[in-house]
């Protein structure tokens, strides 16, 4: 097969990761004979560096010329007193807008070696098996107006019909090849937005009477999801929800830094990205986990390229490093078996070699 796949490293560990990806990809290319044409382009505050704008033109030509995009964070301090427009988080909500990658899914699974990592006892967290459809391109961060003055500050909370109808068709499909139930989060006891949330939800489940809706306010959703996340199978929300909800989620099995995710519309062309962001705590001191990036690789293989043995093979080297008992810092409390992202990436790599019969089908949602 040929390829093409926009690489967008972006600031903070984002490039390491997203290297310690492309490497993952070189390696299944030769491995499985085929071509990916890896372009890469500037986004976020390396573009407002380079370019005075957080996504160029010529990032949206690669990546229009491209089948999928593969991307690795965004953001940092220097930039933080920037106008909003060159601010690295805007190049980011910008491409998302742009490709129109409405759904965010953000599978999150219990991973076997990394039970001991989870702070939820482990007969718990072993049996975290969840998705987050998570709504990506409109809510609390597109809409308008958006204002600033000395004395206040104005963000714009809406949602169209149609914007929550795709998004949750989007779920129900998904519970369908899974555990069939959809608990959708909102705040529909304050929130105008998540009343009709709720109201579409009420109409669309009746197209899938197979599957079990469950509503639930987000307060609760967020303690449900620490005390008790077998509870759910499919979660639908909104943006901002989603975005919260999920880096909490990755926690209870392990490390944000295991979080794959794919941004992706109805026609198979995705964004495939981390759940984190740019870590500048950590960034260029090879302490970066780049799991999360190279389960986003192998996500992209899968749901962009139907490539589904090869994503399979990546994750179950990236679950053989582990219960092999190597592991980046964040992954390895006690101390023992830990490894630089290069060297993770290496062993992933060797996995990938001794060509292992995948155990490890993990994320096979979109
Ligand atoms: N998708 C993106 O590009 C995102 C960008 N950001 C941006 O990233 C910057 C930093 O934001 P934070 O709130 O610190 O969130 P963050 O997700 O970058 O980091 C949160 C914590 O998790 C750790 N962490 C994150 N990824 C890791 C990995 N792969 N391996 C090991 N440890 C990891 C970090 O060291 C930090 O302690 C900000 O500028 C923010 O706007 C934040 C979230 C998502
Ligand atoms: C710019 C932010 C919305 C990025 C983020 O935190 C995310 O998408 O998870
Ligand atoms: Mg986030």
């Amino acid at each position: 097969m040929e390829k093409t796949i926009a690489v967008l490293p972006g600031d903070g560990i984002g490039p390491e990761v997203t290297e310690a990806a492309v490497k993952v990809l070189q390696s299944i290319a030769m491995r499985y004979g085929h071509t990916f044409h890896l372009k890469q382009a500037a986004i976020g505050g390396t573009a407002v560096d380079q370019f005075e704008n957080p996504l160029p033109q010529e990032t949206i030509e690669v990546c229009e010329a491209s089948d999928a995009i593969l991307l690795g964070a965004v953001g940092g301090s220097k930039w933080d007193r920037n106008p909003a427009h060159l601010r690295p988080e805007k190049g980011l909500l910008n491409i998302r807008k742009h490709f129109d990658l409405f759904a965010n899914i953000r599978p999150v699974k219990a991973i076997p070696a990394l039970l001991g990592s989870s702070p939820l006892k482990q007969e718990v967290a072993k049996e975290v098996d969840m998705v987050i459809v998570r709504e990506l391109t409109s809510g609390l961060y597109f809409g308008e107006p958006k204002q600033r003055s000395e004395e206040a500050a104005v963000d714009t909370l809406v949602y169209t019909r149609k914007e929550i109808e795709r998004i949750v068709d989007q779920a129900f499909e998904i519970a369908r090849t899974r555990r069939g139930k959809v608990t959708s989060i909102d705040k529909a006891n304050v929130l105008e937005t998540s009343k009709l949330w709720r109201e579409v939800m009420e109409e669309r489940m009746t197209a899938y009477p197979d599957v079990e809706v469950e509503h639930m306010l987000v307060d609760s959703a967020a303690m449900k999801l620490i005390t008790d996340p077998r509870a759910f199978d499919v979660m639908v929300t909104e943006n901002m929800f989603g975005d919260i909800l999920s880096d909490e989620a990755s926690v209870i099995t392990g490390s944000l830094g295991m979080l794959p995710s794919a941004s992706v519309r109805s026609d198979g062309f995705g964004l495939y990205e981390p759940v984190h962001g740019s870590a500048p705590d950590i960034a260029g001191q090879g302490k970066a986990n780049p799991s999360a990036a190279i389960l986003s690789a192998a996500m992209m293989l899968r749901h962009s390229f139907g490539l589904h043995t090869e994503a399979s093979a990546i994750e179950a080297a990236v679950m053989g490093v582990l219960d092999d008992g190597y592991g980046t810092g964040d992954v390895m409390r006690n101390g023992k078996g830990i490894v630089s992202t290069e060297k993770f990436v290496t062993k992933v790599i060797e996995e990938l070699e001794r060509e292992l019969v995948s155990e490890h089908i993990m994320y096979a949602y979109v």
